[in-house]
């Protein structure tokens, strides 16, 4: 299934030694001051390129790495995965999404052993860490601020023929510097195209939910098709291999049941719903949902429906009437409608004093954020150490592996 599994979505970074940043030490836990990056070490990606910094974010498929290029001496965000599911899907994504105000310049992307590496323009914190290091929920003031910022990203992506389909927190990112207050838009690992080459919208399809679970739109939920697989005993030799995994499971063995859970592609609207969420979230507004099960059934995912729902107004859902009203208008659009984004924006819109007095910055707009790694991450960068001989035959079936893929490159 397309969904990521934790219903935040959200990177794991905490406490963590600052050994690698020397004085004066930041304020922000975990900070890292582009200025004071002294430590260079022997990892290495793209051919020695590309000397390896510091984590700086954790996903689904793999870490973001803060690199320093070897011949401009220039920062750059490295996303490096193992698995080249989404990678095909992000390029393709950042090609087409070349120039667009508010998505990070894609500079190339390589492969080395066994790992696939996107490198990007480096951003600052991102939207979740951002309220952790305020250490508190933003004003709805402060997030209506960030509304049309957001849009207006959304909007472009949107002309560009792509949805997003994983609108979240942490998938919103503060410029650096004098970008601080600019706000991008990260991880097109799940973006898909909504246009036919006639420039017509695609038909409906269906295929499993897409997206984070806490933030997705509540269609997303809305399992249309499902299939019951009935195996008589007659053919369970064509199968013995499931089968045979499934032998603990009592009653298994005369028939299998196999239920597919299957929704409506997303679309812009979806995006839209998603992005409701988000600022709902960073708001003080609780998401009901919040404290469901991961859904891993249809009949979880109806609940998850149901409760996002909230009604035919979204009533249930918040009594904030902007968040409400904003609902109301995702919900009345049909799937291959454009929204009127315009519209949307105004829903949220400040008054004139509070457009003036209300700022939403990081306090620290040279700094980004580390990510404390996982043993097995740390072991996977010892890989590209310059000193350590590359002799195992793993990385080699690594690489058979990765090009034998559907997602390979040619
Ligand atoms: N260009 C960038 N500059 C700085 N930080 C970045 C950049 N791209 C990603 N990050 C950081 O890394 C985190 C994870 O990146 P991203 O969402 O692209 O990875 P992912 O594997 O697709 O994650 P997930 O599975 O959670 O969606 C982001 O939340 C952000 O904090």
């Amino acid at each position: 299934m397309g969904s990521k599994a934790s219903t935040e979505g959200e990177n794991t970074g905490e406490a963590e030694k600052t050994e690698t940043v020397p004085t004066p030490l930041p304020r922000l836990k975990n900070a890292i001051a582009l200025n004071q990056i002294t430590h260079a070490n022997d990892i290495r990606f793209g051919n020695g390129r590309f000397v390896y910094m510091d984590a700086i974010g954790r996903g689904g498929f793999g870490i973001v790495a803060m690199v320093v290029d070897t011949d401009t001496s220039n920062p750059y965000a490295m996303k490096m995965e193992r698995c080249a599911v989404s990678y095909k899907n992000e390029v393709e994504a950042y090609e087409k999404l070349m120039g667009v105000q508010g998505v990070p310049k894609f500079y190339s992307t390589f492969r080395e052993q066994g790992f696939t590496f996107l490198q990007l323009e480096l951003v600052g914190i991102n939207l979740l860490q951002f309220v952790r290091a305020k250490g508190r929920k933003l004003r709805r003031t402060e997030a209506f601020k960030l509304v049309p910022q957001m849009i207006d990203i959304l909007e472009q992506i949107h002309e560009r023929g792509l949805v997003h389909a994983d609108i979240k927190p942490a998938n919103f990112a503060f410029g650096l510097g004098s970008e601080c207050n600019r706000l991008y838009m990260l991880d097109f690992g799940f973006t898909s195209p909504f246009l036919d080459s006639d420039g017509e919208h695609l038909e409906a399809t269906t295929r499993p939910p897409r997206g984070t679970v806490l933030y997705m739109s509540a269609n997303q939920h809305l399992s249309i098709s499902s299939a019951l697989i009935l195996l008589s005993r007659s053919q369970r030799s064509t199968i013995t291999v499931v089968l045979n995994s499934l032998k603990s499971c009592n009653g298994i063995n005369q028939y299998l049941t196999l239920e597919v859970i299957e929704c409506t592609d997303n679309s812009r609207r979806d995006d839209l719903e998603s992005l409701v969420y988000t600022l709902m979230d960073i708001c003080k507004v609780s998401l009901p949902w919040r404290n469901l099960q991961a859904p891993t059934n249809r009949c979880a995912h109806h609940a998850y429906f149901d409760i996002k729902q909230g009604g035919t107004d979204g009533s249930k859902i918040c009594d904030v009437p902007e968040f409400k009203k904003a609902l109301m208008m995702c919900r009345a659009l049909e799937y291959d409608e454009k929204p009127n984004y315009e519209k949307f924006k105004r829903v949220f819109e400040l008054n004139i004093v509070q457009a003036a007095t209300v700022s939403v910055k990081p306090d620290l707009p040279d700094q980004v954020y580390r990510c404390n790694l996982r043993r097995e991450e740390e072991e996977v960068l010892l890989k590209f150490d310059i000193n350590k001989e590359v002799t195992e035959t793993a990385e080699i079936a690594e690489l058979i592996e990765l090009d034998n893929s559907p997602d390979a490159e040619d």
